[in-house]
């Protein structure tokens, strides 16, 4: 701390807040601690009687709360992000699309371990609108030693810690199976609920086709999907142990790569997700899902578009969290469901 003409203080950083009070309109803070001066302040600092300040002497290794926050966002920011202006130390990241947003969480642990630096963020793989809020970072002191924002950039490596992916995948064909709906017993209450989540994602159901319990006829109609050109496929119904539930089997029997058949998630023990070699998507949904709020296929769903290879670890992750609480009012996503990988 140096003491200062406050004519010749722009460009230094005032070392503690600094109160204007007018009678009867203000009596606040006018200038941060923390603040730099610039040129237009100095009118204002004169009139409110400060002929000399208390500033913060720039020396070498040593670095102001806003130029590490800078250096803290860009080990964060990434494509379809933008920042907020440094404010008192702290930058925020905010959406520039919809999409689906992911964190590194090991190394956001990593750097979080080391004292005086911060980042905050939403959960990874939660999805997010244009112009939400994702991450927030700042130092804790004023000043900080460069050593220690080196350590964050190193911890951090060579690749921004946060992605906010785009939804690619378009359309989807839904294969509904089920003697009960395909002989007309009952009306079909799947699909207007997939239909409805899909659309949330910009997805266009191109094509709906009702098949009997039979593993032939599921083949063929799974075949025809994919033949046209669909970006997902999704088969509702028979995945689970009755004797007529043919649909895992038939999925297996299409040539698709069975990531899980099985997920530790409640709802949705019973899904299935496979792969085509040419990397189109195929999911097997469980009643849950025509029923539940929020299921796994929630939780896979924008993945899956985002066209993020999903692997049985991922799935396996689910199981931390996948615990559904059924409350009265669904407030999903905002709630600890499916967060906790
Ligand atoms: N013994 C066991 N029973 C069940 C298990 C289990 O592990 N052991 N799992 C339960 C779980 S979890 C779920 S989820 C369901 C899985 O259901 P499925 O996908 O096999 O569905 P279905 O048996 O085909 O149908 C269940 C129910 O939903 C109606 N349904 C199905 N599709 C439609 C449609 N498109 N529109 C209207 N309604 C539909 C169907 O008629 C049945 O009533 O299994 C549990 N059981
Ligand atoms: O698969 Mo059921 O999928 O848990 O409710």
């Amino acid at each position: 701390m140096k003491l200062i003409e406050t004519v010749n203080a722009v460009g230094h950083v005032l070392c503690h807040d600094l109160t204007r009070i007018v009678p009867g309109v203000t009596k606040d803070a006018a200038f941060r601690k923390g603040h730099i001066v610039t040129e237009e302040d100095i009118p204002m600092l004169l009139s409110m009687g400060k002929e000399h300040l208390y500033v913060w002497e720039k020396t070498e290794g040593v670095l102001h709360e806003n130029e590490a926050a800078e250096r803290l966002r860009a080990i964060c920011q990434n494509a379809n992000m933008s920042s907020t202006p440094v404010k008192e130390g702290k930058i925020e990241l905010i959406a520039d699309i919809d999409g689906l947003f992911r964190v590194d969480v090991a190394r956001l642990n990593a750097i979080n371990a080391l004292d005086e630096v911060m980042i905050a963020t939403r959960h990874t793989n939660t999805t997010v609108r244009r112009g939400d809020k994702l991450a927030g970072t700042r130092v804790i002191p004023l000043v900080v030693d460069e050593a220690r924002v080196a350590a964050a950039e190193a911890a951090a490596g060579e690749t921004p810690l946060l992605e906010l992916l785009p939804y690619r995948r378009r359309t989807a064909a839904i294969v509904t199976t089920g003697n009960e709906v395909f002989l007309g017993r009952i009306e079909d209450a799947f699909t207007p609920v997939l239909i409805q989540k899909l659309a949330a994602f910009g997805v266009e159901a191109v094509s709906q086709v009702k098949v009997p319990d039979e593993r032939g006829k599921i083949v063929a109609a799974v075949s025809a999907a994919r033949a046209a050109g669909a970006e997902l496929i999704l088969c509702t119904g028979g995945m689970s142990v009755d004797p007529d539930d043919q649909t895992p089997g038939a999925i297996k029997a299409t040539g698709a790569r069975i990531v899980s058949y099985g997920a530790p998630v409640l709802p949705g023990a019973m899904f299935l997700l496979g792969y085509f070699e040419d990397g189109t998507p195929i999911m097997g949904l469980p009643g849950c899902v025509m029923y539940a709020k929020a299921t796994v296929f929630d939780l896979i769903l924008p993945r899956v578009l985002a066209d993020v290879g999903v692997t049985r670890a991922d799935l396996s992750a689910l199981g931390h969290g996948g615990l559904c609480l059924g409350c009265g009012e669904c407030r999903y996503p905002v709630c600890p469901f499916g967060k906790g990988d």
